[in-house]
């Protein structure tokens, strides 16, 4: 559990991320500026409304109700201006509430968009280190945090402040004195909210950051339910997801206990001490003179209405934390700067075009820690139509050096150069157009087989799509889905076999007719029975076309034009299949292991470990 346990509070650069939050929503606000105007408008008219309220009421009372005077032509004008103040009030209402929905929902919306298209521009570098469910919670979860800034938090910050300035006013209408007195309150609810302010922030922040770790277990199970149920994990994840639901539940309740002491509790004693002043006041007052009831009702009136929007106020400014804090989250995100490897940007303005397709890597060296080199001076060439294979132990560097090719990091020392030109002075849509990658485990995303082989790219017709999956000779299976290329997959393609998927997704890489092939373990996971149809396509596939060939049964790899056999991140030999074997070395007892021709396996020790 320590992991987890360390995992529980959120990363300090959060925390200290403070700065520029309420300018960035500012920013995010100001296109919907006339919307949220036109609604401030109409929240200072319903205000008004309700201020303007009980100076009528006191003057019916003062004027009419303890006099015993009745003229009806006045009492009836006083009666239909103050039902007609109260409708329009209602009316202002209802529109400036969805006006401020409205233009919040504009807000959020943009907000979303922009954080999941940043997303989209992040380097796997980032994606390496943060768990998905994370991700998943700050683009739903800290946006709707933040949706609630914009309705319920601003809208009640300007109802009060209207509200309060109304009330002052009248109060000093109505009675200088007593309104100055009153006025002690001001620093008291101001050292209130401070307070709370100042203890509750990090306690939000580690709430929502528990929250988080929620979406991402939740995520984690769900994407790996086939290995779960298989490898009996169920009870492992119960008891994570428990011990992190725990963790969320209890710092809720700390929460809790925080609003549930400062707010309501805190606002209620300023307010009573208030009535006993009002009280006193007028008890004083009474010994010496009249007491004008009308007045004495409508202080008590407006102290209730003085009270209600602080007590608002003091219930939104919990919203208001955790809306700063989900902004802070989601700005920190949108601020993330390990970006995908993009065109250096002092290259000529035309980006580099791929023509032939020759590959060449010059002693290149790559860690994706930035400390230690997972790859060691790797150089190479591969002459456009030529096959090169990588070879090596599970761990050797293999994978690293595809995701090198196709941009995926950015190397630090060394050159990789396309058609002699730097990789860097290629746009990554060249890059990704010109290289196709067939990876061991294609991924289909939900749609029909078309839209999988097409993948958002509108250009390619059809017959161009049928014309990929006979070339791959996958139509003796799609051929025999009901709906041919238009049948329906579920998510992932689970209703395919993996090696139809793989076959689609060799059509999918043949249909952007690339120049380079990239095959990631192509052939590792399929049954022998497609086997044959596998290599079959693979051989028309490699034809004129550079290949990158990574494979752990040396059996696929034989007529490659150079093997490349990797050690620990280094080329420890290279040659082709027969000078490999001649040599003897680490390639030749690979091939002998695989082969079947040695019995005698030095013990691993995962043997050891089972003896
Ligand atoms: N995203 C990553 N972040 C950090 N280290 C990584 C990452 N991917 C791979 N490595 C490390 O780099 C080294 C080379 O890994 P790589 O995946 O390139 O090996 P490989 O030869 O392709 O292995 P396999 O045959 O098992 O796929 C390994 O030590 C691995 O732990």
């Amino acid at each position: 559990m320590s992991s987890l346990e360390s995992s529980l509070m959120p990363q300090e650069e959060i925390l200290q991320s403070r700065s520029g939050v309420g300018r960035k929503l500012f920013h995010y606000a100001k296109p919907q500026k006339h919307l949220f105007l036109a609604a401030f408008c109409l929240l200072i008219i319903a205000t008004l409304g309700n201020v303007i309220g009980p100076i009528l009421i006191q003057r019916f009372i003062d004027n009419y109700l303890v006099p015993r005077k009745f003229p009806i032509q006045p009492i009836v004008s006083l009666t239909i201006i103050y039902l007609g103040l109260q409708c329009i009030s209602a009316i202002c209402q209802y529109n400036q509430l969805v006006m401020f929905q409205r233009a919040a929902l504009r807000v959020i919306q943009q907000l979303r968009q922009d954080v999941f298209s940043h997303v989209q521009k992040l380097g796997l570098a980032f994606f390496d280190k943060t768990p998905g469910g994370t991700l998943i919670s700050r683009i739903t979860n800290d946006t709707e945090a933040i949706l609630d800034l914009f309705v319920s938090v601003l809208s009640t910050f300007i109802q009060t402040i209207v509200q309060l300035t109304g009330i002052f006013i009248a109060m000093f209408y109505l009675d200088a004195k007593l309104a100055l007195d009153c006025l002690f309150v001001a620093p008291l609810l101001i050292f209130i909210n401070w307070l709370y302010r100042k203890i509750s922030s990090k306690i939000f922040h580690v709430t929502r950051h528990r929250l988080s770790l929620l979406n991402a277990k939740m995520n984690e199970s769900l994407q790996g339910m086939y290995v779960i149920q298989a490898m009996r994990q169920q009870t492992r994840l119960q008891k994570e997801f428990a011990y992190i639901n725990n963790a969320y539940r209890s710092s809720r309740m700390r929460n809790i206990r925080v609003n549930g002491l400062m707010l309501r509790p805190l606002v209620d004693l300023v307010y009573f001490a208030t009535l006993i002043v009002i009280i006193w006041f007028f008890g004083r007052n009474s010994l010496i003179s009249a007491v004008n009831i009308g007045v004495l009702y409508a202080f008590v009136n407006y102290l209730e209405q003085f009270f209600e929007p602080v007590n608002n106020l003091m219930q939104r400014m919990n919203m208001f934390q955790q809306a700063m804090v989900s902004a802070q989250r989601v700005f920190h995100l949108l601020n993330e700067q390990q970006l995908a490897p993009q065109r250096e940007s002092s290259q000529e303005q035309c980006s580099a075009q791929i023509y032939n397709g020759r590959v060449e890597f010059q002693n290149v060296t790559f860690s994706y820690d930035g400390k230690n080199p997972v790859l060691k001076n790797i150089s190479f060439v591969a002459e456009p139509g030529q096959t090169v294979a990588l070879v090596g132990h599970t761990g050797s560097g293999k994978s690293s050096i595809v995701s090198l090719l196709m941009r995926f990091y950015s190397i630090e020392q060394g050159e990789i150069l396309i058609d002699g030109q730097r990789i860097e002075s290629f746009e990554n849509d060249e890059l990704r157009k010109k290289i196709g990658l067939v990876l061991q485990d294609p991924f289909l995303f939900v749609g029909d087989v078309a839209s999988n082989i097409r993948l958002g790219r509108f250009y390619i017709s059809d017959e161009q799509v049928e014309e990929a999956v006979r070339f791959v000779q996958a139509d003796r299976f799609i051929d025999k889905l009901p709906h041919g290329i238009h049948e329906p997959l579920g998510e992932r393609g689970s209703t395919l076999s993996a090696g139809e998927r793989q076959l689609l997704s060799f059509a999918r890489t043949m249909a952007g007719n690339p120049k380079i092939l990239i095959l990631d373990e192509a052939t590792a996971s399929v049954d022998t029975e497609t086997e044959e149809a596998i290599q079959e396509a693979l051989a028309r596939m490699r034809q004129g076309r550079t290949t990158i060939a990574i494979a752990h049964r040396l059996s696929t790899i034989q007529d490659a034009d150079l093997i490349l056999v990797l050690h620990h991140g280094e080329i420890v030999e290279r040659g082709t299949h027969q000078q490999l074997l001649a040599k003897q070395g680490l390639y030749y007892k690979m091939y002998m292991l695989q082969s079947g021709s040695v019995t005698s396996i030095p013990p691993t020790p995962l043997a050891t470990f089972h003896e």
